[in-house]
């Protein structure tokens, strides 16, 4: 008869309890570490019983793989792990940040500044439930999100993945995390992992803690605050988080006061697990223990040990699993990590994966594949862009308004960089981990084509990326629609110093709108850039921040089929002199303030 572990109707405890009594030390540390999906073999996973894989952003089995090749790739995995002595399922992790953002023709949503600025919770859950049924089409059940970080400062390359610069609307997004994993019954004990099997996925709170407080948002860099700033500014999220059963936490590359959170035993076992009493279990970034030495990998057992001893239960390791099994196997032979810190990080592991029903059904099926890039989710997606956008000029002067856009005029003019590129509309994490350009990686709505479809047909439409004024003077245009921004990036590489608009935006916006024709500009970016120096010559402005494949949702505000409803989930700065500047400061002298958004009716 099989074991009591392999048998679901016994209490998870119990199983957990038996399995870890079975289970050899070298089992144990390989259940610690997750492996890059180009590290992993099923061999590897059977040998050293290996925890976890994952997909890096833009990791994929195939350009353009289908539903089909990624579930032949994982239970290529999955086979391996069962395979193994006690037959312990892997488990499959991907940054799903924005929809399943790895994938072709999944749907993309828009990004976390955009869904802030919906102000509605139940819309982000019901997204985290679309995005939990796409990541189970390609048989993954873990997805590194949400992350609840706290952008202070728009420098930060990373802030368009921040909900706000106000933790309270980051604490209501939260609600996110049940619409990945399910609703945790009331009855649950506090901080326990909850995750539905078969249709929802296990989440990633991160990144842990304080990852959108560093100086001049510099990214990976130091969060100087003391701690009751860290506690009320960067913390109250995670509190919600583990309330609502989140399964793990992502640490931060960042450090709070000069420590790396990812040796912060503190913070780490003292606070999330202690205080927070978070039961799931802690992954560190990607080579996050690494970087624990000023020269990455200078001392890897450094690293292991300080990582290990600080609370982390899993490491991103993400190619070298050997250097990390023999490390950490001598640091607990030689006494200097306590069996019963591995003990408590493989319970977790293993409580992780209980609740997840990994156990009952390691091996992904096709059940969900229609599920990919589907037209519910993809209308979902377009509510929620409609909803993110925040009107912050409407007409040079009250009496006056340019939008809603008539929908039949003789001629219009649409011009701009970000008018008809799916990949600038997406933003960073999109298909590759920088994001791509033009309309051909994955399939979705340009907000050109948005536009075509929403006008009147006998409406002559106009597309010209970098006209000339005279072009714009001569062609007797109705009004012209300016769609500029920023191009995608994704962490360091999305740093900024100066937050400017980059070539040709500037030049576009005076070309279109320096001139007699009335002219709407549509900001694509991921956070507050540079725009006082244009506000006098547009007659309005939208700030669209980063849509996604979706682009009909911005055509449907613009043309009033919706109302404006969105608010600034972010204070837009006049100067980059002024920053960091956020809601409450003392020195508050903002462009337009948090919370600002002019409203229309639907027509
Ligand atoms: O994709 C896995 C994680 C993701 O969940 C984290 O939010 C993010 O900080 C992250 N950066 C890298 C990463 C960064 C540079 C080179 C290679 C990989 C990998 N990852």
């Amino acid at each position: 008869d099989s074991p009591i572990y392999k048998d679901p109707r016994q209490p998870v405890a119990v199983r957990i309890k038996d399995l870890m009594s079975r289970m050899k030390l070298e089992e144990k540390i390989g259940q610690m570490a997750q492996l890059d999906r180009l590290s992993a073999t099923p061999e590897i996973m059977r040998t050293y019983s290996i925890g976890s894989v994952l997909s890096g952003g833009g990791s994929t089995p195939l350009p353009d793989a289908t539903a089909k090749d990624w579930i032949d790739m994982i239970n290529g995995f999955q086979k391996g792990s069962m395979s193994s002595r006690l037959g312990i399922p892997m488990i499959y992790g991907i940054d799903a940040v924005h929809g399943h953002n790895n994938v072709y023709n999944a749907t993309i949503f828009p990004h976390n500044v955009g869904l802030g600025a919906t102000r509605d919770p139940d819309l982000v859950k019901r997204i985290g439930a679309a995005t939990a049924l796409e990541a189970r089409a390609t048989g993954i059940p873990y997805v590194f999100a949400p992350c609840i970080a706290v952008c202070r400062d728009p420098r930060w390359g990373r802030c368009y993945e921040s909900y706000s610069e106000d933790p309270k609307v980051v604490r209501e997004m939260t609600e996110i995390i049940p619409g990945l994993q399910g609703d945790i019954p009331s009855n649950s004990r506090r901080g326990v992992p909850y995750v539905i099997p078969k249709n929802k996925v296990a989440a990633c709170a991160k990144h842990f803690v304080g990852d959108g407080g560093t100086t001049k948002g510099a990214n990976e860099n130091n969060t100087a605050i003391d701690r009751h700033g860290l506690l009320s500014i960067h913390m109250p999220a995670y509190v919600d988080s583990v309330i609502k059963g989140v399964s793990t936490v992502m640490v931060s590359y960042s450090s709070w006061n000069g420590e790396r959170m990812h040796a912060n035993r503190e913070l780490i076992m003292g606070f999330l697990k202690g205080t927070l009493k978070f039961k799931g279990f802690v992954i560190s970034d990607w080579q996050g223990i690494d970087k624990l030495t000023s020269t990455p990998h200078a001392n890897y057992t450094y690293s292991v040990q300080a990582g290990i001893l600080a609370g982390i239960d899993m490491v991103m390791v993400p190619y070298n699993h050997t250097e990390f099994i023999d490390d950490l196997t001598l640091l607990v032979k030689k006494n200097v990590i306590p069996m019963d810190r591995i003990d408590d990080a493989v319970e977790r592991i293993l409580l992780v994966k209980f609740n997840l029903g990994l156990f009952e059904n390691p091996m992904a099926d096709l059940s969900f594949a229609n599920e990919l890039g589907s037209q519910g989710h993809r209308d979902l997606a377009r509510e929620a862009v409609r909803k993110s956008l925040v009107l912050l000029k409407n007409g040079k002067n009250e009496s006056e308004p340019l939008l809603p856009l008539p929908k039949k005029a003789s001629k219009i003019l649409v011009a701009g960089t970000h008018a008809d590129n799916l990949g600038y509309q997406c933003g960073g994490w999109t298909i590759n981990w920088q994001g791509f350009s033009g309309n051909n990686d994955t399939r979705g709505t340009t907000i050109l084509a948005a536009i075509r479809a929403t006008v009147d047909p006998t409406t002559d439409v106009v597309f010209q990326e970098d006209p000339s004024k005279q072009f714009v003077e001569e062609n007797n245009f109705s009004y012209a629609i300016v769609v500029v921004g920023e191009p995608p990036y994704a962490e360091t590489a999305g740093d900024s110093t100066d937050l400017t608009m980059k070539f040709p935006g500037p030049s576009i916006i005076s070309n279109v709108c320096g001139g007699s024709v009335k002219c709407v500009v549509v900001v694509i970016s991921g956070r507050p850039i540079v725009l006082e120096p244009y506000l006098d010559s547009v007659d309005a402005l939208v700030a669209a921040w980063l849509p996604g494949s979706e682009g009909q949702g911005v055509a449907d505000v613009l043309f009033g089929d919706f109302g404006f409803i969105g608010k600034l989930p972010r204070t837009w700065f006049k100067s980059v002199d002024q920053l960091p500047m956020n809601n409450g400061d003392a020195h508050y002298d903002p462009l337009f303030p948090f919370d600002f958004g002019l409203k229309t009716g639907a027509s």
